[in-house]
């Protein structure tokens, strides 16, 4: 699943496309060169499965968030050099990355 490195070439989003992205995923945020999200997730274990994820998606596509990281805490920010801004990469990279959130997510019950 991840041993094919793919690359394509990346387009940049114009900000009508970078709205609708937001609005299709609430939880990101755009500060105007990069999107980034903020999450807590259910417990450290959770949280490494979740970004060990991420890395081997980064390594396939060539397209890798910067990433913070303590215990349960994730913050993730996104963007594209080669466009200088935001592009479909980017895109997709949120799409994965909320897939892997699903269920990972700390919830009040457990706070
Ligand atoms: C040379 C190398 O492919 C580039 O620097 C890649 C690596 N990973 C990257 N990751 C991200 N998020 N954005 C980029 O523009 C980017 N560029």
């Amino acid at each position: 699943m991840y041993n094919k490195v793919k690359r394509v070439a990346a387009i940049r989003l114009d900000s009508a496309e970078i709205s609708r992205l937001l609005g299709s995923y609430p939880s990101w945020n755009y500060d105007g060169s990069k999107l980034t999200r903020n999450l807590t997730l259910r417990d450290f274990e959770t949280t490494w499965s979740f970004l060990n994820q991420i890395a081997m998606r980064s390594h396939l596509w060539g397209h890798h968030p910067t990433i913070t990281t303590s215990y349960n805490k994730v913050s993730l920010q996104l963007t594209t050099h080669d466009v200088g801004g935001v592009s479909n990469i980017d895109r997709k990279m949120i799409e994965k990355i909320e897939s892997y959130c699903v269920g990972r997510e700390e919830t009040d019950g457990n706070k």
